[in-house]
């Protein structure tokens, strides 16, 4: 379930979420830019006095603005005409351009809505909401193969793709469930779904009708930082009614233009504190560092989109079709396969073909599909169980065990169970020793004793095929040729581990053993083998 849920909205929403990843890396990195290049402001400098220092230098300033970076702009008219700059506060003079960066403003729009209104903002919340459903599940998967939260950053075991794509997912899953939630919380915001619009206060009654005080003077402003300042707006030159209005970090107020008086003030509602906050979170205005920081995880995504879709593909072929199966409610062996990466069902189809060879009539299908009411001909369940994470149930074997715990009595079939696994994983076909202690707990006959395969070793196979020949009476020949995983040959750690043990079809040919050598084999617990012919 959660795998469907990892890999549904990963394949389906790759094209965006990496849009919307890629597209955040790059807008990530101007709000550091922007720190780095702001003049930086003396500590203690307050509002009154930048203020003052700017209207020196432009008399007609209208307006001061205070980006989250520290940068400060001011706008003013000069005999008519509007002038814009970037301030050196110490001097209050321009420096620099106050014209928008375009390849900011692009990059913005398009990681907003590709350009496409709000279609296309609704377009790319979609891609936040699979990224944070990615996210989500991509951790829970990472738990279970891992074998808890406390073994989040345990060193892992298996291909190469599957463990690159878990190693970035562990270190990247805080960025991008950060990044997702709050994009979903801008977007609501846009959209006016969320209570956080400004609270302006209440226009002042009354003015005291002058103008002339100097911003310098003001005990507002010279009470106020300029790193709580966000804007100052001058009156209307000639209006003595208008009034300077002041937003701050804390919320906004009218001050009187002919005392300097504070005539009405707001807070920001708590609505507003959090939005701010989401806002600072996501865009890293305001905290560039962090900003930066979640920019290198978002560059995870298309790394784990790339080794996603491999590990996707590697597991496609791993279930073979299986010619002759027949239904359950008809055979007299039921073969059922508990399988994560697929060999296991290469085995199952080995074993399927062997007994149908021998006259038997044999259902395969995977543990998950447990239904003991639908096996009215059974004679026998056979099951062959993979283990996966850490003692955990392989993918096709979901919900088996919950299943046999439900049942007040176990069927009355007689049954053997088979471990796949693999002897260097500290909790060796766990799996399996749970299925069978169940069993026995529930009263289930028992048709041979627990047995295991290391490794997927085609000798141990072919020995256990000896054992239940013999408890079959019949001879039974399971000579499998293991289809290596394709990216098994990408683990450096597993390939010649497989090969030394002569898993690889190249390096052995297919392995004959008389039930008589195996029935003794399989008694002293060690493996030999007969050549073939
Ligand atoms: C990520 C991963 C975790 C595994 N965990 C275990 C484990 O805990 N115990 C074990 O005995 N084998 C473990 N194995 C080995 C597999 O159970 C073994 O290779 C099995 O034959 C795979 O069968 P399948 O391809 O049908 O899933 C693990 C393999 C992988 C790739």
């Amino acid at each position: 379930m959660i795998r469907t849920l990892h890999r549904w909205p990963g394949l389906l929403a790759l094209a965006l979420v990496t849009i919307l990843s890629l597209s955040g890396a790059a807008l990530s990195v101007f709000p550091a830019v922007e720190r780095i290049t702001a003049p930086q402001v003396e500590t203690g400098l307050t509002v009154a006095t930048l203020a003052e220092r700017i209207q020196v230098v432009y008399p007609g300033v209208e307006q001061i603005r205070r980006s989250p970076s520290g940068r400060i702009t001011a706008y003013w008219f000069d005999q008519g005409a509007p002038g814009a700059a970037v301030i050196d506060p110490a001097t209050g003079a321009g420096v620099a351009s106050a014209d928008p960066n375009q390849a900011l403003r692009w990059l913005t729009n398009f990681h907003r809505s590709l350009f496409l209104g709000d279609g296309g903002r609704i377009a790319m919340a979609a891609g936040a909401a699979a990224m944070l459903v990615l996210s989500l599940s991509g951790a829970m998967l990472v738990v279970r193969r891992a074998g808890g939260w406390r073994h989040w950053f345990a060193s892992l075991r298996g291909p190469f793709t599957g463990r690159l794509h878990v190693e970035i997912a562990r270190i990247a899953v805080i960025g991008l469930v950060l990044s997702s939630t709050t994009a979903l919380w801008m977007t609501a915001s846009t959209f006016d779904l969320l209570p956080d619009g400004g609270v302006l206060p209440v226009a002042p009654a009354e003015v005291s009708g002058e103008t002339g005080f100097a911003p310098g003077r003001m005990p507002t402003l010279r009470r106020t930082p300029v790193a709580e300042l966000r804007e100052l707006s001058f009156p209307y030159p000639g209006d003595a009614t208008d009034v300077f209005t002041l937003k701050t970090d804390r919320g906004t107020g009218y001050l009187d233009q002919g005392d300097g008086a504070l005539l009405a003030w707001a807070d920001l509602t708590g609505w507003e504190r959090v939005s701010e906050t989401i806002y600072m979170l996501h865009t890293g205005q305001g905290a560039a560092t962090l900003g930066l920081v979640l920019g290198l995880m978002a560059l995870g995504v298309p790394a784990m989109g790339a080794t996603g879709v491999l590990v996707w593909l590697a597991g496609r072929p791993g279930r073979p079709r299986i010619r002759g199966n027949q239904p359950a409610g008809r055979a007299e062996t039921i073969l059922l396969v508990g399988s994560e990466g697929g060999s296991t069902w290469g085995f199952a189809a080995t074993l399927h073909a062997a007994l149908t060879k021998a006259g038997q009539s044999v259902h395969v299908g995977p543990m998950s599909g447990f239904g003991p009411e639908r096996y009215t001909n059974a004679r026998r369940i056979i099951l062959l169980a993979a283990t996966y994470g850490d003692g955990a149930a392989p993918a096709s074997a979901k919900g088996f065990l919950d299943r046999l715990n439900a049942t007040d009595r176990a069927p009355d079939i007689p049954l053997a169970v088979l471990g796949f696994g693999d002897r260097s994983f500290p909790a060796y076909c766990a799996f399996a020793k749970s299925v069978a202690t169940a069993a026995e707990a529930k009263g289930w006959p028992e048709l041979l004793p627990l047995d295991t395969i290391d490794r997927q070793s085609p000798q141990d196979f072919a020995r256990w095929g000896g054992a239940l020949g013999d408890a079959l009476w019949i001879e039974l020949e399971l000579t499998h040729q293991p289809v290596q995983p394709q990216n098994d040959h990408a683990d450096p750690r597993l390939a010649p581990r497989l090969r030394r043990r002569g898993a690889g079809p190249d390096r052995h040919p297919p392995l004959r053993v008389s039930p008589r050598l195996a029935r003794a084999t399989a008694a002293r617990g060690r493996v030999r083998t007969v050549p073939d012919g």
